[in-house]
């Protein structure tokens, strides 16, 4: 039997105004243990998707379901089903690495023992322990982006959104996120990844998502994407040059 699936968008159409939407009728799911990767050209409306994922923004049409249920039905529940990992890191400048995990374990729940635990283990993997007790404003781009994303990690909820997260991230700290994103996936969460280097994630992700002027333009897995398109043995950024190339 197939399982549930962990996101559910219907028919969702929105934007910043009323008279002019960006997304246009977005229908996809995402089940447990996959991960989906979130693809199109700058402004193709990534981030306007996961904004109204994450509740940040009310369709004008069309629902977002986490876990079944609409944000209306249950925020809270809502709310703790996911992680967000931003394009750009958002940090308070006066706290330090070990107290933004720390904040983000209270907010999820996370019990003191398995925060420490979870915590210890991204440290480690990050390379990020001689900078726990470091202030934000004293930390590399990098290694901001770092804590961002160990913070989404130490929360440990079914389901990751993340929007570009490679940018700024050395080389080691792109190999640490993609076994650890493995990893999670491995336990059962479920990953929507956005991102740009289409070489790096088709390795990684189940199923791609291709989002063109707000709207999907194709979905499946890799073979599923080449069989479409009768380009044995592409690589998804040929299919994805294929696919946009000559669209307005
Ligand atoms: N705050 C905003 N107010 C008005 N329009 C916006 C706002 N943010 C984005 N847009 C518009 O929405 C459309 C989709 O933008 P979005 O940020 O979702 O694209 P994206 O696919 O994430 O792009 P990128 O790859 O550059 O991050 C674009 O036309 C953009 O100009």
């Amino acid at each position: 039997m197939e399982q549930s699936p962990i996101l559910q968008i219907n028919d969702l159409s929105g934007g910043y105004s009323a008279k002019k939407p960006v997304l246009h009728h977005i229908d996809f799911q995402v089940a447990p243990g996959e991960m989906v990767g979130l693809i199109g050209l700058n402004g193709a409306g990534k981030s306007t998707t996961m904004k109204h994922i994450l509740g940040l923004m009310v369709p004008q049409q069309g629902e977002v379901l986490i876990q079944g249920k609409r944000r209306e039905e249950d925020p809270e529940s809502y709310q703790s089903g996911m992680a967000f990992v931003p394009e750009s890191p958002e940090l308070f400048m006066e706290m330090t690495v070990m107290e933004h995990l720390e904040f983000t374990a209270r907010a999820y729940n996370v019990t003191k023992a398995e925060f420490m635990e979870r915590a210890d283990h991204l440290l480690d993997m990050f390379r990020m322990r001689d900078k726990k007790d470091t202030l934000s404003s004293h930390l590399s781009k990098g290694m901001r982006q770092k804590v961002m994303i160990m913070s989404a990690f130490v929360a440990r909820p079914p389901l990751y959104i993340i929007d570009e997260p490679f940018l700024g991230l050395d080389p080691l700290g792109i190999r640490s996120l993609l076994d650890f994103m493995m990893e999670i996936r491995a336990s059962g969460a479920s990953i929507l990844l956005s991102s740009h280097i289409l070489s790096t994630i088709e390795n990684y992700c189940d199923r791609f998502i291709i989002l063109h002027s707000g709207k999907i333009i194709a979905q499946g897995t890799l073979s599923e994407l080449r069989e479409q398109f009768g380009m044995k043995q592409a690589p998804l950024e040929d299919l994805f040059y294929q696919l946009v190339q000559g669209r307005d």
